[in-house]
């Protein structure tokens, strides 16, 4: 069952260029995050300080008791082991085949013998439907199979954390849904931490359990997937309603003056779009890291920022779960019987306009 990042405080420059700073956040154990952010706001930097490839200036990053940039080589290296990594353009190797690229891993971390790497290859390329593929060149294979046998390759350690750059750059939108869906399905198969770089707001408004944005070299919000989706803070509202109007200009951020024309001018990023149910794994399998909204912060004793987890039609999910749960509704679209019939109220029904996810109890 995945293991919890901690990140305390965390800062990244590259000489004078400060990329973010205090930057503190928790992945919790077992759940999918998406990290959101304009173009250049170092997302991808933020993801390869995680697993060890760039070493930041200040700050934790705590898996179990081991404190990553501390770490001495040796025991960096054991511990990057746990960490499984898709990149952008699934990084294969051009001159091997897609059984070899997948088995690549293996061959270089473990001393299993090739009877154990081909059936664990054969696995995991089964896993992401890529079965019948072993012999082709990366150079043969469409975008979206790159991208796939980039997955199987992250899989084949059996890793705790798995962490996903772009994984809808080069896609068209039919590709990334079906990349998407195939994300959700490994998370509830394998049960690792995951986290997903990305600007695409579809995948960040239906895949993740929690989201956060990266803007202004500083992490805006992180928090629960509904609450940035009903968030009032003007980025995260203007991020998710894909609008012009609002703090993030063509090259990233507007200065002062923009800023005051807009708002002297009444413009507003407006209400963002109903709050989409989450994406179920394609055989109806429940998530199982799946906790009510909200669940998390209360554990964490965090207070969500005012209006949170509110929808457009004024139902607040907070509330209104527990109550729905305990009138034996633990999951979504289920309300039935006299005993167990829906508390007054908002009425959540999976795939209803505004509704709160499915979600496990
Ligand atoms: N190794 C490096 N040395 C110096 N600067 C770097 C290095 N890696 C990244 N940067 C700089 O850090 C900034 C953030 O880059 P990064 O690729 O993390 O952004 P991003 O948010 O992932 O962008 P995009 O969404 O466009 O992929 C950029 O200005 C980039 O030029």
């Amino acid at each position: 069952m995945g293991v919890e990042i901690r990140v305390e405080g965390l800062t990244k420059s590259f000489g004078s260029q400060v990329i973010w700073q205090d930057v503190s956040l928790t992945l919790p154990a077992g759940e999918v995050s998406v990290l959101l952010g304009p173009s250049g706001t170092g997302k991808s930097v933020f993801l390869k300080s995680l697993v060890g490839l760039l070493k930041p200036e200040r700050g934790n990053i705590w898996i179990g008791d081991r404190n990553l940039p501390y770490l001495p080589e040796g025991q960096l290296y054991e511990t990057r082991k746990l960490f499984g990594v898709l990149f952008q353009d699934g990084a294969l190797f051009g001159s091997m085949n897609l059984f070899d690229n997948i088995a690549f891993p293996l061959r270089e971390h473990t001393k299993k013998s090739e009877s154990e790497i081909k059936r664990i290859v054969m696995e995991k390329m089964e896993m992401v439907g890529l079965l019948g593929a072993e012999k082709k060149l990366p150079g043969e294979i469409s975008g979206g199979m790159k991208k796939r046998a980039g997955l199987a390759r992250a899989l084949v350690l059996d890793p705790e954390i798995l962490l996903v750059d772009e994984p809808d750059s080069g896609l068209d939108p039919v590709r990334t849904a079906y990349l998407n869906q195939l994300i959700i399905d490994l998370n509830a198969q394998i049960d690792a931490t995951f986290l997903i770089v990305t600007h695409d707001i579809n995948t960040a408004r239906t895949v993740p359990d929690n989201i956060g944005l990266l803007f202004r070299r500083e992490l805006v919000m992180f928090g629960p997937r509904e609450m940035l989706l009903s968030s009032e803070e003007p980025v995260v509202r203007q991020f998710l309603n894909a609008r012009k109007q609002g703090p993030i200009g063509m090259s990233e951020e507007k200065d002062v003056s923009e800023l005051e024309a807009e708002a002297k001018a009444g413009i507003d990023p407006g209400r963002l779009p109903p709050i989409p149910p989450q994406l179920l794994t394609s055989d109806g399998r429940i998530r199982k890291a799946q906790s009510p909204p909200g669940a998390w912060l209360r554990a964490h004793g965090i207070q969500p920022p005012p209006g949170s987890f509110i929808d457009e039609l004024g139902r607040n999910w907070l509330e209104e779960w527990p109550r729905y749960v305990a009138a034996g509704n633990n999951h979504v679209g289920a309300p039935a019987g006299p005993s167990q019939s829906p508390p007054p109220g908002p009425q959540f029904s999976q795939g209803s306009k505004g509704g709160p996810p499915p979600r496990r109890h």
